[in-house]
């Protein structure tokens, strides 16, 4: 029997592994093997530590967009959940950068549909004012339009019409979906999971294929952000980074890493998804990770950015940069 697959899909920085946390939470209590395939936009797993706190085991497709990069890796990647760590439920974790329509053409050939049937697609999308006209925003929309359940998170940051315009926008692409509203993807999973259909279906009734099909194996698509991972040669100065936080370019569309401040014991997670503010907090993970941060976006300056980044580090070290 193939194992239930579901692809968790959205904008940068909408609440993807908030909801995968919890969805793993879920999964944990009722005992399930879950396999987590995390795709990310940069050269370093930033979310893949903290999903390996509550997985049986977690994958990573780092380095790149899976639609574009990692499609072979991604069929390789739950054969191998499935058949040598026996995981009987997977979740790929879909960077924001990842046409989904692409990742459900990867997971739903003969072979890999044998391991594993496409349950559900999940997108997760977050009110971006209407005048940040993203990059991402092709990939955005392909993810509405795939999507099984909408879910449109970060209430909490409601502003009255602005919410209304949104949500309206969201349907007219696609009213074939539930819809969920939520603040930090707080839902209840078993009414999420629960079965829609009675009939077992391959891949999702609302998805056309065909006119996404024009992107290359390794051929970076060009609606895709530009993610760059500046690796960190130390610890920061707080001071210093909280600066560099307070002045980041309107084009940049997310950021996020782990790095230790000097004289400070705590590995810190960064995280910055717009129009939230950027946020640093005291984390615990089982393994450590490398210290960097990943910078998404286009049409900023980049060097500038890294640049000011690397400032804030230990000046006696040197720097490292990878796109
Ligand atoms: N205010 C607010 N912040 C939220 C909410 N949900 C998530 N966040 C924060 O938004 C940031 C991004 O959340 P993630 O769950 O990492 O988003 P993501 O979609 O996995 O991000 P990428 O994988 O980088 O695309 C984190 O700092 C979260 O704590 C919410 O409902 N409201």
């Amino acid at each position: 029997m193939p194992v239930p697959f579901y692809i968790l899909c959205g904008s940068l920085g909408a609440g993807k592994t908030t909801l995968l946390m919890r969805l793993l939470e879920h999964w944990k209590a009722e005992g399930r093997r879950v396999g987590v395939l995390m795709n990310e936009a940069g050269a370093i797993s930033i979310d893949g530590p903290r999903a390996g706190t509550l997985a049986e085991q977690v994958m990573n497709l780092a380095g790149g967009c899976v639609c574009c990069d990692t499609k072979e890796d991604l069929s390789w990647g739950i054969a191998q959940l499935v058949r040598d760590y026996e995981s009987d439920v997977l979740i790929l974790e879909c960077s924001g950068l990842a046409d989904p329509a692409e990742v459900v053409d990867a997971v739903t050939d003969l072979y890999t549909a044998r391991l594993a049937s496409l349950e559900r697609i999940i997108a997760l999308l977050h009110p971006v004012s209407a005048e940040a006209s993203h990059s991402s925003a092709y990939v955005t929309a392909q993810a509405i339009r795939c999507a099984d359940e909408l879910i449109l998170n970060k209430r909490d940051l409601y502003v009255p019409g602005h919410w209304e315009r949104f949500k309206a926008d969201i349907l007219a692409q696609n009213s074939f979906a539930r819809l969920w509203e939520t603040s930090h993807a707080r839902l209840d999973p078993s009414a999420l999971l629960a079965p829609r259909h009675t009939a077992a279906r391959s891949m999702p009734t609302n998805v056309v294929f065909g006119g996404s099909r024009t992107t290359e194996h390794r051929t970076r698509a060009s609606y895709h952000p530009i993610a760059t991972t500046v690796r960190l040669p130390g610890p920061l100065d707080r001071d210093r980074f909280l600066a560099w936080s307070r002045a980041l370019p309107t084009e940049l569309e997310r950021a996020k890493g782990f790095f230790r401040f000097a004289g400070g014991p705590e590995l810190q997670e960064f995280q910055y998804a717009p129009p939230g503010e950027p946020a640093i907090a005291p984390v615990m993970l089982l393994d450590e990770p490398e210290p960097a941060v990943v910078l998404i976006g286009r049409g900023y300056d980049v060097d500038a950015c890294a640049a000011g980044l690397l400032a804030c580090a230990d000046p006696s070290t040197g720097p490292e940069r990878s796109e």
